[in-house]
């Protein structure tokens, strides 16, 4: 492009930050793929009247000139010095008197054969208000624009591939999934119903024809040619407003509401910008197109109304999105599978007017919709701006810009265009009109900046699948040939399944085929030949087919009866099999139960055995303890015998220890008593019967109390007897008992003895027998009287004692009675007798000694008599040693 003279391009001072791995990242995408400057094409409109002045000449089909103002209103000619005219060089310049065909032929068709193709196409307007925007993209009745051309050419090109309405059904998130036939039909009826009930998407019934659109729809553009015929085809559009930096969907259904909500931009997975919940329509013809379209008008409309804005102040967004997706083998049905969706899409766009809020003088709402508006266009020329910059730098591999497209939703909204594949195109509308010449040179920088942008060439759609290319022309031709032989009476045609090899068949040079063309007339009459001769066939193998059939029904039954015997023959088997089973069932329960018992034994068993077990082992324990308690036992036992021993040792030790003593201490005593009785004796031999040597008696009523102590008395008499020669007097119970010192005996008096013998006395058989002179004998002595009375003197008492060899010792005990001063008598004992008679039998060494030898002999066993006598007795002795023993 030349261009005199050229916007300086900004230098930059400082290093360029290094841009985020996504952005480089992109970048390094964009510059490897082909790319296509952003196409700029200019139109200018025609002066409203022949007087109106203009600042611009159009050079040639690309160039136009703008003329300095003052020097056209003042001198019509160029001074000298002043400044020149500039010159601008656009794709394509279109005059004033250009055609909306011609406009549209140029600028449009090459999107709308974009579009078919599976590609993105972006096309806006730029100008100042009245420039011929919208005259450009929308036209009027007379002279329709851009998008109702590309609307007619689209469903021309596309009207036999079209698919059923909602084959296609958009999932919300700016793709598209494939509904089943059945999904399809239902959807179509519910529509039919909502129609019929109230009116279609507005709120009205349609009209079958409406006149003003009809005839915008009227055009004559040729279809285009290389459309994929093998795929199936549908066209949705969608209409949004960006007024006041806000997305509204004009083609909401709000119902009640008067205000449209405002939408958000969303990315989708392929990173494609959308406006989230947008409604898209689903469109079959041009006109059902036009109608959705003056229906977003209207509401543009009435929500203009509403907030008192102009349509001129906000940003209108036409989109056309063609999906398709392969036919299935036959050509009959769209592939089930949305991965083979392709959708492409023609935005048209038609931007606010771009002139500058001071020159409208705006004030109020309508300066915030100026600064909103110029805000949007100011971020589009940046964002172009920073992307020429960055592209141009992307050989040289500096730092990039960020571009900022969130800054405005329009620039938001196409960032995919610029940032991604697809052809953008703009055209610029002019006013040539002088007074709009510094505007007009705004927007000849904006256009000079736009088409140095570079867009990256969209990528061809991958086709084919594997599958026969041709296949839905095939499909048509057979189609067309049944029908043929249909209308001709061949009623079996009909029934003819799609046969597509058949079609492939007929030639090599088939999927070239034009379908109106005698060539392919000449084919369709072929297949019908070959159709006939398979329906000939198909008859003949029917026939043959009938014969056999009714051979195989025969055969058939004929098994059939066997096989009812069979199944008869089965049943009565599986009742005898079900009997056996039943039986065997029932054994096997038993076998269970058995099983079960014998388990409940084996574990009682077990559980007994465990119990043996135990016990075993508890009674070996015990065993164990017992053994363990009997040896401890036996060590006790030895322990406690060697302590006996030696404890009866020391006690033996001990008693004969003592003994020894008490042997000396009596020994002692002995001496010293026998030290007494000899004294005694020498007393009695000086004086006969010593006043101090008296033998006191119990009184006669304690002698007498107890009859039972008889024996203990005659032990006692014994005793005392057996101490010869000795005066020995009884200690008195209570206290001493006194003699009568006056009592004194006659010498004169004759003697009278009271002998005292036993009741059963040892006989002795002897000549010799002691002799008492005037005596009385008693065995008991039970009255104190036969003591005290009577005269009785003298006491005898009489003691026998036999020993184990028959020897018998008699002794004689013998006193004087002596009347006491109570009344009773006391005995003083002054004679023993003592006769000893041997047995003739008797051995000499086992005598015993008598108490009278031992006493006579004066050894121990005197001794012991003496102090058995006092302990019996509880007598007090005194004695003396004057003995007379008589053999
Ligand atoms: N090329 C043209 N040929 C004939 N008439 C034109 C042409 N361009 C514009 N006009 C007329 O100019 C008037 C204003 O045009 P238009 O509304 O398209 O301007 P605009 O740029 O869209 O303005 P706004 O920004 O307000 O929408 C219309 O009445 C239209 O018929």
């Amino acid at each position: 492009m030349k261009q005199i003279p050229r916007t300086p391009m900004r230098i930059p001072k400082t290093p360029r930050a290094q841009p985020p791995a996504s952005v480089a990242e992109n970048r390094r995408d964009v510059c490897e793929k082909a790319q296509d400057p952003v196409n700029v094409f200019c139109r200018v409109r025609p002066l409203q009247s022949d007087a109106d002045l203009t600042s611009l000449r159009v050079k040639n089909a690309t160039t136009i000139c703008l003329n300095p103002q003052d020097q056209l209103m003042q001198h019509h000619k160029p001074l000298p010095g002043a400044q020149r005219e500039i010159q601008y060089i656009f794709k394509h310049v279109f005059q004033s008197d250009a055609t909306q065909r011609e406009v549209f032929a140029a600028v449009a068709q090459p999107l709308v054969e974009n579009l078919i193709r599976g590609r993105n196409s972006l096309l806006f307007t730029y100008g100042v208000t009245g420039s011929g925007k919208t005259f450009t993209m929308t036209g009027n009745l007379r002279h329709r624009g851009i998008m109702p051309r590309c609307l007619d050419v689209l469903f021309r090109t596309i009207s036999d591939y079209q698919a059923k309405k909602f084959v296609f059904k958009p999932d919300k998130l700016n793709g598209f999934e494939v509904l089943s036939e059945e999904d399809a039909l239902l959807e179509r009826q519910q529509e039919m119903n909502r129609r019929f009930a109230g009116g279609g998407r507005f709120g009205r019934k349609r009209k079958d024809s409406d006149p003003e659109i009809a005839s915008q729809a009227s055009v004559d553009p040729s279809p285009i040619a290389g459309l994929d015929e093998d795929n199936m085809y549908s066209v949705f559009v969608t209409y949004i407003e960006i007024y006041n930096n806000s997305v509204y969907d004009l083609l909401e259904v709000s119902g009640i509401q008067k205000t449209l909500q405002s939408k958000i931009i969303r990315e989708d997975a392929k990173r494609h910008m959308f406006v989230h919940g947008v409604t898209e329509v689903e469109v079959k013809t041009v006109e059902e197109a036009l109608e959705v379209f003056q229906m977003g008008q209207k509401r543009k409309r009435m929500g203009h109304t509403v907030l008192n804005a102009e349509s001129s102040r906000s940003h209108s967004v036409f989109n056309i999105r063609l999906v398709q997706a392969p036919t299935d083998n036959q050509g009959e049905n769209v592939i089930q599978d949305r991965q083979t969706i392709t959708v492409s899409q023609l935005s048209l766009v038609d931007l606010a007017g771009s002139e500058r809020s001071s020159r409208t003088k705006n004030t109020g709402v309508r300066l915030r919709e100026a600064g909103n508006i110029n805000n949007s266009l100011m971020t589009l020329r940046t964002c172009l701006e920073y992307l020429r910059e960055n592209q141009q730098m992307c050989n040289a591999m500096g730092a990039a810009k960020k571009i900022p497209y969130r800054d405005s939703k329009i620039t938001h909204m196409f960032k995919n265009y610029f940032d991604g594949e697809g052809q953008v195109s703009m055209i610029v509308c002019i006013n040539p009109r002088i007074e709009d010449y510094d505007e007009n040179m705004q927007v000849m920088k904006f256009a000079e900046l736009t088409q140095e942008v570079q867009v990256a060439r969209a990528t061809p759609i991958i086709t084919g699948l594997g599958l026969a290319p041709g296949r839905r022309r095939a499909n048509k031709l057979f189609k067309i040939a049944t029908n043929n032989l249909t209308e001709l009476g061949i009623s079996e045609a009909k029934e003819l399944q799609v046969d597509l090899g058949l079609v492939y068949s007929l030639g090599p040079d088939f999927p070239s085929y034009q379908m109106n063309s005698p060539e392919t007339e000449i084919k369709i009459q072929e297949l019908m030949f070959y159709l006939e001769q398979r329906i000939e066939k198909r008859r003949q193998l029917r026939d043959s087919l009938k014969v056999k059939s009714d051979n195989f029904r025969q055969i058939l039954m004929r098994m059939e009866q066997d096989n009812l015997q069979l199944r008869t023959e089965v049943a009565s088997s599986k009742v005898v099999y079900k009997q056996e089973r039943e039986r065997s069932a029932a054994l096997e329960n038993k076998v269970r139960i058995h099983e079960s018992s014998i388990d409940v034994l084996n574990n009682t068993l077990s559980k007994r055995e465990r119990q043996i077990e135990e016990l075993t082992y508890k009674l070996n324990e015990k065993e164990n303890l017992l053994t363990q308690k009997e040896q401890e036992k036996e060590k006790q036992k030895k322990k406690f015998s060697s302590k006996l021993a030696v404890e009866s040792d020391k006690k033996k030790r001990e008693f004969e220890q003592k003994l020894r003593e008490q042997r000396v201490k009596l020994q002692e005593r002995m001496r010293i008593k026998d030290e007494k009785l000899r004294l005694v004796s020498n007393i009695l031999q000086a004086d006969d019967v010593p006043p101090s040597s008296l033998i006191r008696s119990q009184s006669s009523e304690d002698l007498l109390s107890d009859k039972n102590r008889e024996g203990a008395f005659t032990a006692r008499t014994e005793t005392c007897v057996a101490s010869t020669r000795m005066d020995i007097y009884a200690t008195p119970r209570h206290g001493a008992i006194a003699a009568n010192p006056r009592h004194r005996r006659s010498r004169s008096a004759g003697e009278k003895w009271l002998e005292h013998r036993s009741a059963k006395p040892i006989p002795l058989g002897t000549i010799m027998q002691p002799y008492l002179k005037n005596r009385k004998s008693v065995t008991k002595l039970t009255d104190l009287k036969e003591l005290t009375g009577n005269g009785t003197t003298k006491y005898c008492l009489v003691s026998q004692e036999a020993d184990t060899d028959g020897d018998v010792e008699t002794k004689l005990y013998k006193g004087n009675v002596i009347p006491t001063c109570g009344g009773g008598a006391q005995v003083v004992f002054n004679d023993v007798e003592c006769l000893k008679q041997k047995s003739p039998i008797h051995s000499p060494t086992r005598k015993r000694m008598s108490t009278g030898t031992l006493s006579a002999l004066g050894g121990p066993s005197t001794v012991a008599s003496v102090q058995d006598v006092a302990m019996r007795c509880n007598l007090g002795i005194e004695g003396h040693s004057s003995k007379k023993s008589k053999p």
